[in-house]
């Protein structure tokens, strides 16, 4: 080993001061255990120690102050270290594994960075007969073509994902001192058991390297390789430039992960012979199909990564709003479409045949989520601008089998679409989440499912991730009258699965957005009274515009009659009968509104004018507190401005979310002296002047929308914090406040 010639390794381990991570040993000090090292001593978290058989790279590692002293794998050092990590080349680690044998000690950490951890782990079996509790195997996805100390770089790891492939018998407090190292380094730990980890590396980092080197190779020795090397564009520089990584380091990976880059290869082999059979026949409908869902799939994951959702934590900026008082609002205004009625554009558009375009469809946040997974089901879907999609649907049962699980990550619009449609195909599928969506039962979803004639397999019962596998198909008939809302969609989609015909008891009677878009595609829905019945036929694409959010039409109306001198047109205003019903009450206390007409399907589309207007105080029956319960927050606000006492009964009664959103405005109201009584679960709200204040809407944006409608007349300025979910929502905000004059100001 090393400080064999002339380079003299100190024995004298350091027990002077005692740094966070005590002494740590880096075995193999090239790019990546270099890297760490030098990321490690940086921050003054350790002691270094270096070992490597080439001697030179250690003579660099000390002047280039990468490491504090050069090392043997000797008791003397090896047995005083509390961290050893190993960085050579992943097939030398068994002998170096077995130099240590001798030395270590239960109590000290021993971890390796290299890219395949099955063979990792077999190395570590042959030499111990087992894992022993103290070593956990690693991987950080950070790295470069370039090898050696030299290129070491301490911000490698930052902002970068760190694999930890912890067995049954891993000690769990130097697990915890595992995390806790690559988090100090600037790294994003996750989780995940060793085989899955090389197959997800094999397609994800071994697959391309084996392409660009092979690549390379053809070209290099091919005929009039001189001018395709002369006349390379940037392309090739891009595809090939992880063929200049080193030659011992990959080799030893396809060495170590032979059967999982075999399985990535063969299946990369059959979709390069199709694309060789398109161009063969000038196919280019088949090549357009590939490659836009390819751009589309790249793009959207790269946006992914910049968000850094994927296997982390997303990092929010804590966004707060000031409302500047005394504004009026005047102008005529489009709003983007609904985004709730987004996704269900896209997805009624992709299971029709033929082509739709939507328009003024609003493409961000989780909507891309839903446009991704029918995109990786084989849905061609054109961004011709940034709120016009061009879709090519593929019918109700022609969906494509996905080839990997499909990810709604945090989205429950997108979950709760997805899977009925999933349990409607002739293959399994699988759908995978992440953050708050785990662990929640979806019991009611679930259920949807099962009376399809799916079937349902979940490691915890009724929660995410769940496998899907189709079964004989029945006819559904659902009763929304004590479910959820949010099933009304599902329920109508897990209906049109049906051999015969489906039936759907929606819980609110009259015109809902969900079966007019679906009437819109051509889908028969008959109301038989009690309820719908849903004649299971093929969708027909066509085209569509999408109306403005509708909640946002509603704060809009309460915005303009609560400020003086406001004149307000919302050109694009789509009122389903609920929206309906509520604006008509406002009309009832005094509000000046004009509604749009009423169009062939039921709905009041079109132009709706609003203006300011004294507004009498109210009361709510229990009745009424449940039919306006979204928009109770927005209710409480005028019910503030309005000349005296405003009444709601019931709200004590509303499922707890709405309750605790009402209660979370009182509180509010409170903070602006505004006297409200809350007993026995009926609200009094006696009207006054609102003051200024600094308010904060925990995240919800409906209650985001409200305070900044009780800021808009108070007497001075008024703050909310927590706004980053109304942004995200309605990121149109600002522009909209601007084209209105209504003057408030996002600060990050
Ligand atoms: N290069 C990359 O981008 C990434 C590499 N990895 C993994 O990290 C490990 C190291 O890779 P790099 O730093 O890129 O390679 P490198 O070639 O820069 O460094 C490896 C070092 O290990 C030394 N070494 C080889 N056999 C040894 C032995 N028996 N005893 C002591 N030292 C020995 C070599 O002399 C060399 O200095 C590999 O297992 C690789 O799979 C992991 C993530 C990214
Ligand atoms: O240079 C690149 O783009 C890489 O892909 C780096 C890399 C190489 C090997 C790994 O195990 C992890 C990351």
């Amino acid at each position: 080993m090393t400080g064999e010639s002339g380079f003299q390794a100190s024995v004298d381990v350091a027990p002077q001061e005692k740094k966070k991570f005590g002494n740590v040993m880096i075995i193999g000090l090239g790019m990546i255990g270099g890297s760490f090292a030098k990321a490690l001593k940086e921050r003054g978290l350790a002691t270094l120690y270096g070992v490597d058989r080439r001697e030179g790279e250690l003579t660099l590692g000390v002047s280039t102050g990468v490491i504090d002293h050069p090392a043997e794998l000797s008791a003397e050092f090896v047995s005083k270290m509390d961290i050893i990590i190993l960085a050579t080349p992943v097939r030398a680690m068994e002998s170096v594994l077995s130099e240590i044998k001798p030395f270590l000690s239960k109590n000290i950490l021993v971890t390796d960075v290299g890219s395949t951890k099955g063979s990792v782990v077999d190395a570590v079996r042959r030499v111990f007969s087992e894992v022993p509790p103290n070593f956990i195997p690693s991987h950080p996805i950070a790295g470069a073509e370039k090898s050696g100390v030299l290129a070491s770089n301490s911000l490698l790891f930052e902002k970068h994902m760190a694999i930890v492939t912890p067995l049954p018998d891993s000690n769990p407090v130097l697990l915890d001192r595992l995390h806790r190292l690559w988090r100090a380094v600037g790294a994003d730990v996750v989780s995940m058991d060793v085989e899955h980890h090389d197959h997800v590396l094999a397609s994800s980092s071994h697959l391309p390297h084996l392409l660009a080197y092979t690549l390379v190779d053809a070209l290099a020795n091919g005929e009039r390789s001189q001018d395709v090397f002369k006349f390379a564009a940037g392309g090739f520089r891009d595809f090939t430039r992880i063929a200049s990584s080193d030659p011992v380091m990959w080799r030893d990976v396809f060495m170590a992960n032979k059967d999982a880059t075999l399985a990535t290869l063969d299946h990369f082999t059959d979709r390069l012979a199709d694309m060789r059979t398109a161009i063969a026949q000038g196919d280019g409908a088949s090549m357009f199909g590939v490659f836009t869902r390819a751009k589309s799939a790249r793009d959207h994951f790269l946006r992914l990564l910049e968000q850094r959702t994927i296997g982390s934590v997303k990092e929010v900026c804590p966004v707060s709003i000031s409302v500047l008082p005394a504004s009026s609002i005047k102008g005529d205004i489009s709003l983007l479409g609904d985004k709730s009625l987004s996704h269900k554009a896209i997805t009624i558009a992709a299971l029709s045949a033929g082509m739709s375009e939507i328009k003024n469809v609003d493409l961000t946040g989780d909507v891309r989520i839903t446009m991704q997974a029918f995109r990786d089901m084989g849905v061609v879907i054109e961004e011709v601008t940034a709120d016009h999609l061009r879709v090519h649907g593929v019918g109700l049962r022609g969906l494509k089998a996905p080839i990997a699980p499909i990810n709604v990550h945090q989205s429950r619009d997108s979950l709760y679409l997805l899977l009925p449609i999933l349990a409607g195909q002739p293959f399994s599928a699988s759908v995978v989440a992440e953050g708050k969506l785990l662990n929640r039962s979806m019991d009611d979803l679930f259920s949807l499912v099962r009376k399809m004639g799916g079937e349902v397999v979940s490691e915890v019962a009724d929660c995410l991730p769940v496998d899907l596998s189709p079964g004989v198909p029945l006819n559904v008939s659902v009763d929304l009258t004590s479910g959820s809302e949010r099933l009304r969609m599902a329920a109508f989609l897990a209906a049109l699965y049906s051999p015969v015909e489906g039936c759907v008891t929606p819980f609110l009677s009259g015109v809902c957005h969900d079966e007019v878009l679906l009437r819109h595609f051509g889908v028969t829905i008959l109301d038989h009274g009690v309820g719908f019945k849903v004649v299971a036929a093929p969708l027909i694409g066509t085209d569509i515009v999408l109306s403005g959010d509708e909640y946002e039409v509603a704060w809009l109306v309460v915005l303009a009659s609560l400020l003086p001198g406001s004149e307000l047109s919302i050109k694009n205003a789509g009122l389903d009968s609920a929206m309906f019903a509520f604006l008509s009450f406002f009309q009832s206390i005094g509000a000046d509104i004009s509604m749009p007409p009423q169009d062939e399907f039921g709905l009041y589309e079109g132009v709706l004018h609003a203006g300011f207007s004294e507004l009498k105080a109210f009361s709510l029956t229990s009745q009424q507190s449940y039919q306006f319960r979204d928009e109770l927050p927005l209710l409480c606000v005028v019910a503030a401005y309005s000349v005296g006492e405003s009444r709601m009964q019931g709200v004590g009664s509303l499922p707890y979310h709405y309750e605790d959103r009402v209660l979370a405005l009182v509180d509010a109201l409170r903070q602006m002296k505004i006297v409200c009584h809350y007993i026995n679960g009926e609200l009094v709200i006696e009207g006054g002047l609102p003051q200024g204040g600094e308010l904060d809407c925990a995240g919800d944006d409906r209650l985001a929308l409200a305070m900044l409608a009780l800021g808009a007349r108070s007497q001075s300025l008024t703050k909310i914090n927590d706004c980053q979910k109304l942004l995200e929502e309605f990121n149109e905000l600002e522009s909209v406040a601007m084209q209105l004059g209504f003057h408030c100001l996002v600060a990050q």
